[in-house]
């Protein structure tokens, strides 16, 4: 079974059709990039995926089964979707507490995954005094915590610095190599190249390109990630 499913999906608001009949599955191991321009209907994926968006039509599965069926979420699957998700007022390692009691999970494990983003020493800090990389930082560690087989992320690389994307890179490799589903949606083309082993693309809600990115950037007479994309938007709009 694929660890995700779309099938169909469509989300309308209004005239805007964000999402408009996209199909696509992942399966296990494997880092793949969910592509796409300003607009393109990234993040409405990603929200429809986790239960927090509901779709127009079609579904979203995880496991076989939509976000809202699952008994225990956090432990099947991690989700980074906005890095301000946190309390401003709670310190980092109360943020995470938080969620960890809600999911049954024990505080050695949020020490380990604060270990794990580089936040252990920031930890005692308020949320509020938390520049944009360390709360970021702070929402893989959240994604972490029940240590799913399946990663879902929306733009983690935002905020950080030289080095912290370097880590992720690292990081991101290290969970898809112990056989977990990454799922990364991200504008940083170049940066994205060298994390991935598939690429999902869309524009205007729609699938443009789907498959393990070497074979689409052959296929394709490209150079590039950036270069594929660019030559397949501008086919679609053209
Ligand atoms: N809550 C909403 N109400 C109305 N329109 C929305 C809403 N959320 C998203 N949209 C619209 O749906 C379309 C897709 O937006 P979405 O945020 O999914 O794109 P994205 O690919 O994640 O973009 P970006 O790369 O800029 O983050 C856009 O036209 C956006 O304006």
């Amino acid at each position: 079974m694929s660890s995700i499913t779309i099938d169909r999906l469509t989300k309308h608001y209004g005239a805007v059709r964000a999402v408009d009949d996209l199909s696509f599955s992942l399966g296990a191991g494997s880092i793949t990039g969910f592509v796409g321009a300003n607009g393109a209907g990234k993040s409405t994926t990603l929200r429809m995926l986790l239960g927090v968006t509901r779709p127009t039509s079609g579904t979203a599965r995880i496991e076989g089964h939509r976000y809202v069926e699952l008994r225990n979420p956090t432990r099947l699957v991690g989700a980074l979707l906005d890095p301000d998700v946190f309390h401003p007022r709670r310190r980092g390692r109360d943020a995470l507490g938080v969620l960890a009691a809600a999911g049954n999970i024990s505080d050695r494990r949020v020490e380990e995954v604060l270990e794990l983003v580089g936040m252990s020493d920031a930890a005692h800090r308020r949320v509020s005094g938390y520049s944009m990389g360390m709360r970021q930082r702070l929402g893989l560690a959240a994604a972490l915590l029940g240590d799913p087989p399946i990663l879902v992320l929306d733009e983690p690389a935002n905020g950080l610095d030289p080095m912290g994307v370097r880590w992720l890179r690292t990081l991101l490799r290290d969970l898809a190599d112990e056989g977990r589903t990454v799922l990364v949606s991200s504008h940083q083309l170049a940066e994205l190249a060298q994390t991935v082993d598939d690429v999902v693309v869309i524009d205007h809600g729609r699938l443009i390109a789907d498959g393990p990115m070497r074979d689409l950037i052959t296929e394709g007479g490209a150079t590039s990630l950036e270069d594929l994309f660019l030559e397949l938007v501008q086919k679609g709009h053209s």
